[in-house]
């Protein structure tokens, strides 16, 4: 594999109670448009759009799960996978707020600990508001989530929503893949002769367990430091994810 040919895709899911926006908000922002109509997601739906962080494509899978219980054997499903997580309630819907947290479990015990944002949506009802902004940002600190109101109507704050996301899913990456190659522990780990230990398949071969990013030709800035292939060749400099893959080659 050539390291223009690696990409980042982001399986984002967007979860929360019935009517709270999910659909809109994805539509919004893939499509640009905004529908006043009420048509409930029965179990989940797809979209996808590209954006740009810092010079480099990045492609967002934008999930759309049903906010109805009767769903959720579905739903739960789909939540296998994603990277990073839109927690959503309605600013004119309490019991969509005092269900987040319950949503956060639920997407919790499928993938763990991911990125994740608070978003309270229909902001432009403020007026009607049954949930107070003190309360929210109590939530979100509780939580230690970015918080943001947004109104798909009004297209306030949806495209922050996605960039902030992907920014963080693409800061997390980067310091894992450097925890995990540094040249230092690269060396280390050679000296102790268990390179092995970094991840094992079935057959003691090294795997990446990282989501594998693919990158374009031709870009600005590349999301990670190049590191030294130590075991191929310590003058050949190569990106990380190609460094873990020689080592894999070599242990075939
Ligand atoms: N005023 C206002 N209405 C909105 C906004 N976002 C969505 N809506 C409306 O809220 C209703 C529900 O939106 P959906 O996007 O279908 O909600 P959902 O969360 O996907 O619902 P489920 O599929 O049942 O989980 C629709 O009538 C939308 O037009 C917003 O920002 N402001």
């Amino acid at each position: 594999m050539r390291e223009e040919e690696v990409e980042v895709a982001i399986k984002v899911v967007v979860v929360g109670n019935g009517a709270v926006g999910k659909s809109s908000m994805i539509q919004r922002y893939c499509k640009g448009i905004f529908t006043r109509d009420y048509k409930k997601t029965i179990g989940v739906d797809f979209l996808e759009r590209q954006i740009e962080v810092d010079g480099e494509d990045v492609r967002l899978m934008l999930w759309d799960t049903a906010g109805q219980e009767e769903f959720d054997a579905i739903t739960k499903a789909y939540y296998r996978g994603a990277q990073a997580c839109v927690l959503a309630f309605s600013t004119v819907d309490r019991e969509s707020f005092e269900a987040i947290e319950l949503w956060k479990r639920k997407v919790e015990d499928e993938v763990g600990d991911i990125a994740m944002v608070l978003v309270q949506n229909k902001i432009d009802l403020i007026d009607d508001a049954v949930v107070h902004t003190r309360e929210t940002e109590e939530l979100a600190k509780k939580l230690r989530l970015r918080f943001y109101p947004t109104s798909v109507k009004e297209n306030l704050n949806v495209e922050e929503v996605f960039r902030y996301l992907a920014e963080k899913y693409i800061d997390q990456l980067n310091s894992v893949v450097e925890e995990k190659v540094s040249p230092q522990k690269i060396g280390q780990d050679l000296m102790h002769n268990d390179v092995k230990n970094h991840n094992s398949d079935p057959h003691g071969r090294q795997v990446i367990s990282l989501q594998p990013s693919k990158r374009r030709a031709n870009k600005k800035k590349p999301f990670t430091t190049s590191v030294y292939c130590m075991l191929c060749n310590p003058l050949v400099k190569v990106g990380p994810v190609l460094s873990f893959l020689c080592g894999t080659l070599r242990s075939q």
